[in-house]
């Protein structure tokens, strides 16, 4: 089988550039064109040496006809971008997998609200599928348009679903405590992200409302059985590290349940999952543990003499929080073995 042929639209950014990494491993995908307007006319290999002799290739700006003679086109831009040149791509039979969150929510209002624009195309949202391989892998076959999930919602989902799933756990009251590396917010120059702003420190943002809870409502909204909504308090964290998302997650007990049952529970649903790795009981994951892969540690615990359980989840926001999911999927959208480019372990220490 010949290489698929594949375009970044955003190269330059912190998941433009870790899809490069992962795909110079590849060896089912070629890059044949990588985008950026502000370094147009640059080697590749110039702005990023650690990518030296893995690529030939210039950045460029974004072209409609380079793009077009792709097999499929990732979008490692920011919200608003892609689904200005998506509906081309899509009627030229081009399969387009967007990192950012413009096809992720299927309501255009809540969209709208939380993203503060107008939606350019919401028919194609309403036909996207959303890229969470442990819960959509059928879907994502036969997608078109894959939507790929946010960090923070990656490692809270996977968390919470075995629990959802099984209606162990009241929806109306979960609680998501969630700490990401600096790189989860791009890399662009802003003050509050300087490292003297943020090395030795530890802080929360975003506490009244951030734009990831609609998203993983609705996640998790389409996983649970049993009665309410699903309603979640979510607090983000800014971690100082560069990669690594920890997530610690509470929910209410609908019932007593030991601490055994919980954890054959996670590692019954996670068994077949090759990139969901459920620790032994005691366990509590590090961000360490998952740098550089699309691995997805999980932890479930139970504290004593208390109706609450607690999930431990962590991910790399770069790898499986974008990039490296965006290749799983590319993986099963075309066919390939889903671990391919995918399968290094994490940089240590
Ligand atoms: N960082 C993370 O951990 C995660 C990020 N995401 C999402 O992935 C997307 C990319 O994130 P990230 O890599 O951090 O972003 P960055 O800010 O680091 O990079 C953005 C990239 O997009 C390009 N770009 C910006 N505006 C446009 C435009 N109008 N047209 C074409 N290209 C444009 C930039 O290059 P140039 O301006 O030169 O063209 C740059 O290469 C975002 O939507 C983000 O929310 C999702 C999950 C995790
Ligand atoms: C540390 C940090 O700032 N993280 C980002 C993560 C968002 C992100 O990248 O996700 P989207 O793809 O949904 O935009 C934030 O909280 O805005």
């Amino acid at each position: 089988m010949s290489a698929i042929k594949a375009a970044i639209v955003g190269g330059t950014g912190y998941t433009g550039v870790e899809l490069l990494r992962l795909l110079a491993g590849h060896p089912g995908v070629e890059v044949t064109a990588i985008t950026s307007r502000a370094e147009a006319g640059t080697p590749v290999s110039e702005l990023f040496p650690s990518l030296r002799g893995h690529y030939d290739l210039k950045f460029c700006a974004p072209d409609i006809e380079q793009l077009a003679a792709c097999d499929v086109v990732f979008f490692a831009t920011p919200h608003g971008v892609a689904q200005a040149q998506v509906p081309e791509l899509i009627s030229r039979g081009v399969r387009v997998i967007d990192l950012s969150a413009d096809f992720r929510i299927k309501d255009i209002a809540t969209w709208e609200q939380w993203y503060g624009q107008k939606h350019a195309c919401p028919e194609l949202a309403a036909d996207a599928v959303y890229g969470l391989p442990e819960v959509n892998r059928a879907q994502i076959v036969d997608a078109q348009l894959l939507a790929c999930p946010g960090c923070y919602p990656t490692a809270i989902q996977l968390g919470f679903i075995p629990l959802l799933e099984a209606g162990l756990i009241s929806p109306e009251n979960l609680i998501a405590n969630a700490a990401s590396g600096a790189s989860g917010a791009g890399r662009q120059g802003k003050t509050e992200l300087l490292f003297a702003e943020n090395n030795d420190s530890f802080r929360a943002y975003a506490a009244g409302g951030h734009r990831h809870l609609p998203e993983i409502e609705q996640g998790l909204g389409g996983v649970h059985t049993g009665s309410g909504d699903v309603r979640l308090t979510f607090v983000p964290h800014l971690l100082p590290t560069v990669r690594g998302i920890h997530a610690t997650l509470y929910g209410t007990l609908a019932q007593d349940t030991s601490v055994e049952a919980l954890q054959a529970l996670f590692e019954k649903r996670y068994r077949d999952e090759p990139f969901v790795d459920v620790m032994p009981a005691g366990s509590h994951p590090q961000t360490r543990s998952v740098r550089g892969t699309n691995m997805c540690r999980i932890a479930v615990l139970k504290p004593q003499d208390r109706n609450t359980v607690v999930v431990l989840s962590v991910i790399d926001n770069l790898a499986k929080g974008a990039s490296a999911q965006a290749i799983q999927n590319l993986n099963i959208m075309f066919g390939l073995n889903e671990n391919q480019g995918l399968e290094s372990p994490a940089l240590l220490p």
